[in-house]
């Protein structure tokens, strides 16, 4: 069953959940309470708030937060007047009872996401969200690897399952715009009529925007940003260039242009220690189609070993690596560094 909401299409925020990878997860409340706030004043329909790699990501392997995330959730609840709060959920690295928590923490959508080959780990978590009584959302993250007939029988499993929006989850911001289209048209034709299809997009090939209008022209009706573009690689698709691009195109995301702008200028950008950009990593990324939040565990791991980021992030691609597998980029690095002497 489709959720109701107000507007042509429903703009997610994520910057307090995909902009952690480029924060290092070092978010404080402060820092939430002040976006949420002026997120929500915006017009904000759903503002996502987690760890970068979802419940229960704080720790070695991903990376540790500063804060809480329940005390996170909790905060960004608070302050959202009208604005529903989201967590994502990897199941294997979030369980059930992250996502309980998560709940009784004022979570009111969940968007559970698998590798896109991967849905049928997924169901247990529909189940029991639908069972707290929440929104639900399914993630088919790395969406270019895998045939837009496929990642549709994908996102079948999810709307079995008791998800309400399907996503094609551009994680390496690799989708060309013909390939984005094959997938939109391959998800609504699948699942269209019982729910929802969504769009996650990053801007390492600076395609973000242009494929959420391609989104919409193809039915799709969730479509992700960050305020900067805050987010894992070189960013989301900006939330404040998606409201002016869908204003000027008439269509209505109840996000107020300016007011947005203003949240992005004045209350995300002062506590960027990086903005996230297009430089050599990030680009690579989207040409090798790498996962988008392995750019700092690979900057990190060039760091340490003396071998450049941006080969570490293309043997990442040539291996077909996929989110969870961020322990295997030191081992990238050392053979890199063997192999060259
Ligand atoms: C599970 C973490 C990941 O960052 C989810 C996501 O935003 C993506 O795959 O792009
Ligand atoms: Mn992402």
């Amino acid at each position: 069953m489709k959720p109701a909401f107000d507007h042509d299409v429903r703009i997610v925020d994520t910057t307090l959940r995909d902009g952690s990878h480029a924060m290092a997860h070092q978010f404080t409340e402060t820092q939430v309470r002040d976006t949420v706030r002026a997120l929500d004043a915006a017009g904000a329909g759903v503002i996502e708030v987690t760890h970068g790699d979802g419940l229960g990501g704080s720790s070695f392997n991903y990376g540790f937060s500063r804060t809480d995330e329940l005390k996170l959730i909790a905060a960004a609840r608070d302050e959202a007047k009208l604005a529903k709060i989201a967590v994502l959920l990897v199941p294997g690295i979030g369980t059930a009872d992250d996502l309980r928590r998560a709940r009784d923490a004022g979570a009111d959508m969940v968007r559970v996401a698998t590798h896109c080959t991967e849905a049928d780990v997924s169901p247990q978590h529909f189940g029991v969200a639908r069972e707290l009584g929440m929104e639900t959302a399914g993630f088919l993250m790395m969406a270019h690897r895998t045939p837009p007939e496929n990642l549709a029988k994908q996102a079948r499993i999810m709307v079995d399952a008791g998800c309400q929006a399907a996503y094609v989850t551009d994680s390496a911001g690799a989708l060309l715009m013909h390939e984005a289209k094959a997938r939109f048209e391959a998800l609504v034709a699948e699942v269209g009529d019982e729910a929802w299809v969504g769009y996650h997009g990053h801007q390492n090939l600076s395609l973000g925007v242009a494929n959420s209008v391609l989104a919409y022209e193809s039915g799709v009706r969730y479509i992700d940003g960050s305020l900067c573009a805050l987010g894992a690689g070189s960013g989301n698709s900006p939330t404040e260039v998606l409201a002016a691009v869908f204003d000027r195109m008439g269509i209505e995301t109840g996000l107020d242009v300016l007011a947005v702008t203003s949240a992005a200028e004045e209350v995300v950008r002062p506590y960027l220690h990086r903005w996230p950009k297009m430089d050599r990593n990030a680009i690579v990324q989207g040409w090798a189609g790498v996962y988008s939040s392995f750019l700092l565990h690979a900057e990190r791991a060039a760091e340490r070993y003396k071998v450049p980021a941006h080969e570490i992030l293309r043997k990442c691609g040539d291996l077909g690596l996929v989110g969870g597998q961020e322990d295997m980029i030191i081992d990238v690095a050392i053979g890199l560094a063997a192999e060259n002497g």
